[in-house]
């Protein structure tokens, strides 16, 4: 029997998806994956625009199914959305008419935890996420920074295996976008989650990451694995560093010509 240990969070095993639609060519947006993440690591996936990084995240959330292929979390096979795995967007999915703590509190209460339990927990992750003394504000009271982090907390207060990001500070500007990657890390250190974020952003990739899969131009496929050898924690500061700096242009270097091709395919 497998030791518990040495069971991959994630586990991606020929992941192959073609769109078909009537009386259309069809899409081949994923040929291949083959993907592991170990539980407690960081993995982001860059990519041109167009190589099939949003349908992988929801094959893996279980959003939709994969042409061929399985998708496995923690050894067992993928195939609908459950507690195991939680989604954060680009754009927040907060419930407008209630207030943090209860939007944070919300996935625990439909799943049956007594709410006094869940109040609790998501006042865990409200202070994780440096929210505290803003449980009582609605969505509409906060800025587009402070209701991400709203949406990481009720993401992580469900207790997932793995959390999945796809783009989710693509919406903000580049200073809170800068504060919003540092304080990932801090809760991301935290809570020890298993994460696979999405970004175009090569520098956020390279900062948060233990190692970052460059997806070639549709159909994606994996083109190389870079680990990220930075020391950890990390701070801002490690932006400014050459090593750092040596890894975003090497991954610019991977998909350069086909970030090219894609605009210009785009263009046509
Ligand atoms: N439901 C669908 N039906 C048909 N084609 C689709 C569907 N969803 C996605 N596609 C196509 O699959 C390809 C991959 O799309 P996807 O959104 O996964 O790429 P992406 O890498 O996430 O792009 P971006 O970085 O721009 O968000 C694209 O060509 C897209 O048009």
């Amino acid at each position: 029997m497998a030791n518990a240990k040495s069971t991959n969070a994630l586990s991606i095993e020929g992941i192959n998806k073609v769109f078909g639609r009537p009386g259309k060519p069809t899409v081949e947006a994923l040929r291949n994956i083959d993907l592991t993440i170990k539980e407690g690591e960081f993995v982001s996936i860059v990519g041109a625009s167009g190589s099939g990084k949003s349908t992988l995240l929801r094959i893996i959330d279980g959003l939709l199914p994969a042409t061929s292929g399985v998708v496995k979390v923690s050894g067992a096979p993928v195939t609908k959305p459950g507690s195991d795995r939680a989604m954060v967007f680009q754009q927040d999915a907060l419930l407008p008419w209630k207030s943090v703590r209860d939007n944070v509190a919300y996935g625990l209460v439909i799943g049956g935890t007594p709410k006094r339990d869940a109040h609790a927990t998501a006042m865990r992750f409200i202070e994780m996420a440096g929210l505290k003394g803003f449980e009582h504000h609605y969505p509409h009271q906060l800025s587009g920074g402070m209701r991400q982090r709203v949406n990481v907390a009720r993401a992580l207060a469900v207790n997932p295996r793995i959390l999945l990001l796809d783009e989710p500070f693509a919406a903000l500007d580049a200073q809170t976008r800068e504060i919003m990657q540092s304080e990932l890390l801090n809760i991301w250190q935290k809570s020890k989650t298993t994460v696979l974020l999405i970004t175009h952003q090569i520098d956020e990739a390279v900062y948060l990451s233990d190692r970052v899969v460059v997806f070639s131009a549709r159909p994606g496929q994996v083109r190389e694995e870079i680990p990220i050898p930075l020391p950890r924690p990390r701070d801002l500061e490690v932006k400014r560093h050459e090593a750092f700096g040596a890894l975003v242009d090497k991954i610019w270097h991977l998909i350069e010509h086909e970030v090219r091709s894609a605009v210009a395919d785009n263009r046509a």
